[in-house]
């Protein structure tokens, strides 16, 4: 889906288009493509908060179809904090600036301990971004 992600101060943006790889209904892209272009949008917060953390949930809004072959936009920002507990939102809008969907995600701040169990090393960019773990 060629998802692009930028940091612009502390808001992220992208340019995304859905083709027939996630397609759902004929010519209208699959809600959990969507919802992975909201999660993958939100969780680029992190490198804005510095804060290693992970999607506790996720709860999107599909408010009109996403149309295949279509450029969108998304824009991921955070709303609050409350200890570990990260609020994020993120926003696709269609070439029209109507807001094709929206999602509301929980993230939970986690030591980075947290990613080694997946068995893999972890980038050397991380390393500094453990000071606003929980631990
Ligand atoms: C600096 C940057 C570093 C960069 C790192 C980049 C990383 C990139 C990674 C990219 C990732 C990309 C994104 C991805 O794809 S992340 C991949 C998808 N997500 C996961 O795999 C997460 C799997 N889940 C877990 O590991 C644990 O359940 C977590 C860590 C989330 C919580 O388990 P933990 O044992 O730690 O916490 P706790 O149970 O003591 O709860 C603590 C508090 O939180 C509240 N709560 C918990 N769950 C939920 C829920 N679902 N809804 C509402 N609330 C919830 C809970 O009530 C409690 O509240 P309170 O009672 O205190 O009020």
């Amino acid at each position: 889906m060629g998802l692009r992600l930028r940091v612009d101060g502390d808001v992220v943006r992208g340019e995304v288009t859905f083709d027939r790889r996630q397609q759902g209904a004929p010519g209208i892209a699959h809600g959990g493509a969507v919802t992975t272009v909201l999660d993958d949008a939100v969780a680029s917060l992190l490198v804005v908060l510095e804060t290693p953390a992970v999607t506790a949930n996720i709860h999107v809004d599909f408010r009109a179809p996403t149309l295949l072959h279509h450029p969108m936009t998304v824009e991921a920002r955070a709303t609050g904090r409350d200890g570990r507990k990260l609020h994020l939102t993120a926003r696709l809008l269609d070439e029209r600036a109507t807001v094709v969907a929206e999602a509301q995600a929980l993230f939970l701040a986690v030591d980075l301990e947290h990613f080694a169990k997946g068995g893999e090393a972890l980038p050397e960019a991380w390393s500094g971004w453990g000071a606003n773990a929980p631990g």
